[in-house]
């Protein structure tokens, strides 16, 4: 599979009264045109692994890496710039909640035309047009009359698919997308999701699919990073997950609650102070 990008020794660095804390701890990792799925419970480092892909750590907070290179060129020699262009047309983001996203005085069609015209030379109604058939690609029905609404008017699946219309004007090869479904009830979740899984089928390109759930990944993904302590402790292949060997992976399955056999007390998970210790594991393809 061809290697979209390959991250080397990432390392995310806050400095705090009582000396620097290391929240990433050298994970390396590739992505290809696949759905990898980065999974650990909270605090484990999985968003500001995705932010830190996009230099979007704010200071004082320190990214170090080898490399985080995107088709061989490292992003990390690039210029604020240069890194501006990297986030507006090859690498997207989707964060989990839209309404923090879009401007919530702006008609949500005034954000799309805007959002197209900053990345194609386009008259406002070509740019019209464009918006409208980015809606529907993304299951909006009624495009024209969503083009009207203001975000409050949206609901919270239509806010996130307007995000990912936005998102994807650029046609990215890579989508970050960082918890896109949690704030979403089940069935709008499954759109959300089917709508990501056709444009990484479509347009080849590669997602990194960040949650705490691990049901949904097992599901949804083809690869998994699992995270603990800022390191990954082991890889899979997502249905696979079952199998997993790192008892942290082990005790994240047995901590989840099933409905086909109900248990009167979940497992407890406990940790390990070894499993901080141990090297992290390399998630490369
Ligand atoms: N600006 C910051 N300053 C200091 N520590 C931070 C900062 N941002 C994040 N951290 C810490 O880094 C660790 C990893 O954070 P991160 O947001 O990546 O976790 P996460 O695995 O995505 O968890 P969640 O699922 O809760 O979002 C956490 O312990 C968090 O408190």
């Amino acid at each position: 599979m061809t290697t979209l990008l390959d991250v080397d020794n990432l390392w995310v660095k806050f400095p705090t009264r009582s000396g620097v804390f290391d929240a990433v701890r050298g994970v390396s990792f590739s992505l290809g045109r696949e759905r990898l799925g980065i999974v650990g419970e909270s605090g484990s480092g999985k968003s500001l692994t995705g932010r830190a892909i996009l230099q979007l750590i704010r200071p004082p907070g320190i990214v170090e890496a080898g490399h985080i290179n995107l088709h061989g060129e490292n992003l990390l020699a690039k210029s604020a710039q240069e890194i501006r262009t990297v986030r507006g047309e090859k690498i997207s983001m989707v964060m989990q909640d839209p309404k923090f996203s879009l401007n919530p005085v702006m008609r949500v069609g005034d954000q799309i035309i805007e959002a197209y015209r900053l990345h194609a030379k386009a008259s406002k109604a070509e740019a019209y047009q464009k918006s409208v058939e980015m809606l529907e690609a993304v299951s909006i029905r009624d495009a024209e009359r969503v083009m009207k609404a203001y975000p409050h008017e949206m609901s919270g699946g239509m806010g996130q698919r307007i995000m990912i219309a936005m998102m994807l004007i650029p046609n990215p090869e890579i989508l970050i997308a960082d918890e896109p479904t949690s704030a979403l009830d089940v069935s709008v979740q499954g759109q959300v999701l089917s709508i990501m899984d056709k444009l990484v089928k479509d347009r080849g390109m590669g997602l990194i699919f960040i949650s705490h759930d691990l049901n949904l990944v097992s599901q949804f993904c083809d690869r998994v990073l699992i995270m603990y302590a800022g390191r990954i402790v082991e890889v899979c292949q997502a249905d696979k997950l079952h199998e997993a060997k790192h008892p942290y992976t082990k005790g994240l399955l047995g901590s989840l609650p099933r409905f086909e056999s109900p248990r009167d007390r979940l497992q407890v998970l406990t940790r390990d102070p070894a499993w901080r210790e141990a090297p992290s594991v390399e998630g490369r393809l």
